[in-house]
């Protein structure tokens, strides 16, 4: 059924606005659709599999009344918007509200991702018999099988060891194995076992893990020495030098260290409003954990050596003030034991055995300590996979894992093919992308079982994105899946505001992996929320100072404001007349703003933000504080995210009211679901490493979002390197997927029209067939 209801405006699906859905499907679940036939309630299905129609709250059906053409064939049809009948049903040549759909915003059916898939590569694991004593054999009776290659992985000989392996392919549970194998069969005391891992969180879990390993227990298990490199590091710092490493002289978070580098900026005149801080911080990091200090560091370009400059600036101004960041952690761990050669020895001494996960991103200065560390060690012993290193913009190096052999000549190499996480057709189609890559290993992969392809989906935007996945995730529910089998992932955070918004308005429980803040929190869409709180509530003095910084207003002139109010007996918002500043130009525009802010009450938000934006310089504001040079923060780019939102409102007090409800959401889920473990993940791709679901949905499979606008640059500018890296992340999104696998292919992002992402096209797609 494709005509419907809203009050009194008939909305036929064939010649409606595309981007109008989201609002017409939030309509529907408000109760305020009717049918066009028998005036029932009913809501919009907008889904992954189907074109959108209307169906009736109670039967899940289209109306029964009368006959009605399958949706897909009228979908199919061209409906002139000129005709009078539609769907047996007279349409108004007045009323018509909505253009013709264009080709470009139509509905685009799914397509089923294919990819080549040998048959040599279809095969069967080797099983394997242990000796009756083994422990492995204890542990493959609990169901803890290995297969041949695996099982080799687990019981060789001391000494250094690489298992090299795909996704999938069993490199965390042969590593846990090791661990109870060295502690059981080798009877190695587990507190000379140090197991690095790239979060605590895995280690944990690893942890976890171990215990349920029969003859493991709590009292064993927690003598192994684990976490990250940086937790076990700063444990020995805080032991030997308590005094240095004192915590509340960390630099934790971004922002603080951007702050840092912004002051020095100044200092060296170097233009704040067009400088990339955030690349910047990375770039320094990189250096620092390549081990390259100021003075080592050989610029490749101009940009380079404005960094290499604040970089010496950052590291003197942290020195001065007693503070350190996490890569200090790392340089500082190593310097200690490298001028403290007896403390050394007696380290090197009681670790006997490191057990190291994500080889493939591990960076110089780890790689050295661990040297360090480990030379007489009896065992260290690497898993990884450089298909899935994903941090070298901090300085994490594949090279390590790819020259293990070279730096220990008495190596043995291991390596893992069977992949038992995914379905062949998963398998074959994140094969193929990666295959692409030019530096990488090649390796063979070979899968168990067969399922369903995966599918690629259209989405008007990010709005009707959210929408369609969460369509999916009931329907999956409705047949038995559990919130917990469901990821779905995303190239950067601020990529989930609209899937976080769509599922924290269903009953669904679900966990955002990150504690990013509310995007309405952010401090360059506070401040255009401000003016527009200031059109209904003029007195709302929290909204009066998010709008100061606009202004470039101390917070101090509140106080006047207040004065003021009381004086001119008028509201806050009208006091902005009578601020003198001794600016011409500023006072003028002061003056604007009341009188402006009252004509726009019954625009629609998105007016108000463009009209705001443009006259009343809010877009200068953005210039200069909204670091527009910044790879991945711009506040443009928050900008155009707001209106997204804003055009599912017409009226602007909704819409505040929305924005407010949603920030309050943000706090109360966080709490409500922290400790639930069956919860649908929110996930940003690199926080989804080492995990695994049922179903994995991809957002943005766009280019721009994934490969990232700044990786196109760079491959503009020559360097390949930061796009490749783009590329396994979507190899490690993909691979993430055990049975399901969706990429969604918005046409428009953050209101331009985006194209499918070039990673997709080493595959084939074929139309999808309903089977259901
Ligand atoms: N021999 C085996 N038999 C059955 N299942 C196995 C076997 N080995 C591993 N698995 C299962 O395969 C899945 C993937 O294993 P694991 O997470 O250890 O792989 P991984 O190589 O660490 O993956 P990634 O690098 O992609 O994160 C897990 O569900 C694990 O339990």
């Amino acid at each position: 059924m494709l005509t419907a209801f809203n009050y009194d405006r008939l909305i036929s699906l064939n010649t409606i606005d595309r981007q109008e859905l989201q609002k017409i499907y939030e309509a529907g679940k408000n109760g305020l659709l009717a049918c066009s036939v028998c005036g029932e309630a009913v809501k919009l299905y907008l889904g992954i599999k189907s074109a959108p129609y209307f169906y009736h709250y109670s039967s899940k059906l289209p109306c029964m009344t009368e006959d009605v053409p399958n949706v897909q064939q009228e979908h199919a049809a061209t409906i002139d918007i000129n005709d009078e009948r539609t769907n047996g049903f007279r349409i108004p040549k007045s009323r018509s509200i909505s253009k013709s759909v264009t080709e470009s915003t139509s509905f685009k059916p799914p397509m089923t991702i294919k990819a080549t898939i040998h048959t040599s590569e279809l095969a069967n694991s080797l099983p394997v018999t242990y000796p009756k004593e083994s422990y492995l054999n204890i542990l493959d009776q609990n169901g803890y099988s290995l297969d041949a290659t695996q099982s080799k992985a687990v019981t060789i000989d001391d000494g250094p060891i690489l298992v090299l392996a795909g996704a999938g392919s069993g490199k965390t549970r042969v590593l846990t194995m090791r661990a109870a194998f060295l502690i059981h069969e080798k009877n190695v005391n587990p507190s000379t076992i140090m197991l690095v891992t790239f979060t605590n969180k895995a280690a944990n879990e690893m942890k976890e893990r171990l215990l349920h390993y029969p003859k493991m227990n709590k009292g064993l298990v927690q003598k192994i020495i684990s976490g990250t490199f940086h937790s076990i590091l700063y444990q020995i710092l805080i032991f030997h030098e308590r005094e240095k490493w004192q915590r509340n002289q960390l630099l934790s978070s971004n922002w603080q260290r951007e702050l840092l580098l912004k002051e020095i900026a100044r200092e060296k005149q170097i233009d704040e409003k067009d400088f990339p801080f955030d690349a910047a911080l990375q770039l320094i990091s990189a250096w620092k954990n390549s081990m390259l200090s100021p003075s080592d560091v050989e610029p490749n370009n101009d940009w380079e050596q404005k960094v290499a400059q604040l970089y010496t600036g950052y590291e003197t101004k942290k020195q001065q003030q007693n503070q350190y960041d996490f890569d200090d952690m790392l340089l500082g761990g190593y310097h200690f034991f490298l001028e403290n050669p007896a403390i050394l020895a007696t380290y090197q001494k009681r670790f006997t055995h490191f057990l190291l996960d994500e080889f493939q991103d591990i960076n110089k200065v780890q790689y050295e300590w661990i040297k360090l560390m480990a030379g007489s060690a009896k065992s260290i012993y690497a898993v990884g996979d450089d298909d899935q290193s994903i941090y070298s913009f901090r300085g994490s190096d594949p090279k390590y894992l790819l020259n293990f052999e070279k730096d220990y000549p008495n190596s043995q190499t291991i390596i893992l093919d069977y992949n038992y996480r995914s379905s062949q057709e998963i398998v074959s189609a994140a094969k193929s992308t990666i295959s692409k890559n030019t530096k990488r290993r090649a390796k063979k992969m070979i899968t168990g079982y067969s399922g369903k392809h995966p599918l690629a989906f259209y989405p008007y935007d990010e709005e009707e994105e959210a929408t369609m996945i969460l369509t999916d995730i009931q329907e999956k529910i409705k047949l038995g899946y559990e919130p917990k089998d469901f990821a779905i992932l995303f190239r950067t955070n601020t990529n989930s505001r609209a899937m976080f918004e769509r599922l924290a308005s269903s009953s669904l429980p679900f966990r955002l992996e990150q504690d990013i803040g509310s995007f309405y929190q952010r401090f360059i869409v506070k401040s255009m929320l401000a003016y527009l709180k200031l059109i209904h509530d003029p007195d709302n003095q929290q909204a009066v100072v998010d709008i100061l910084p606009t202004l470039f207003l101390k917070k101090t002139v509140l106080q006047d404001i207040k004065a003021m109010s009381i004086l001119e007996d008028c509201s806050f918002l009208d006091c902005l007349h009578f601020i003198k500043t001794g600016f011409a130009f500023q006072e003028s525009r002061l003056k604007k703003i009341p009188d402006t802010l009252k004509r726009l009450m019954d625009r629609s938000p998105l007016d108000a933000i463009n009209y705001i934006e443009k006259e009343l310089g809010f877009q200068e504001f953005i210039k200069k504080r909204g670091n527009e040079g910044n790879q991945w923060d711009k506040g443009s780019d928050d900008i155009r995210d707001l209106k997204v939102v804003a055009r599912k409102f017409n009226s602007i007090k909704e819409f505040v009211q929305y924005t407010d409800h949603m920030m309050a959401m943000n706090e109360e889920l966080r709490k409500q679901f922290k400790n639930e473990s069956n919860v649908i993940t929110l996930s940003t791709i690199h926080r989804a490493k080492g995990l695994e679901y049922k179903t994995v949905y991809i957002l943005g499979a766009v280019d721009g979002s994934i490969p990232h606008d700044f990786a196109l640059e760079s491959f503009r500018n020559n360097n390949i390197l930061p796009l490749e890296e783009e590329r396994r992340l979507l190899y490690v999104a993909m691979t993430r997927a055990q049975q399901g696998l969706f990429l969604s292919i918005p046409m428009y992002l953050r209101g331009k029209k985006a194209k499918e992402s070039r990673f997709l096209s080493p595959l084939s797609m074929s139309p999808f067939v309903h089977l259901d």
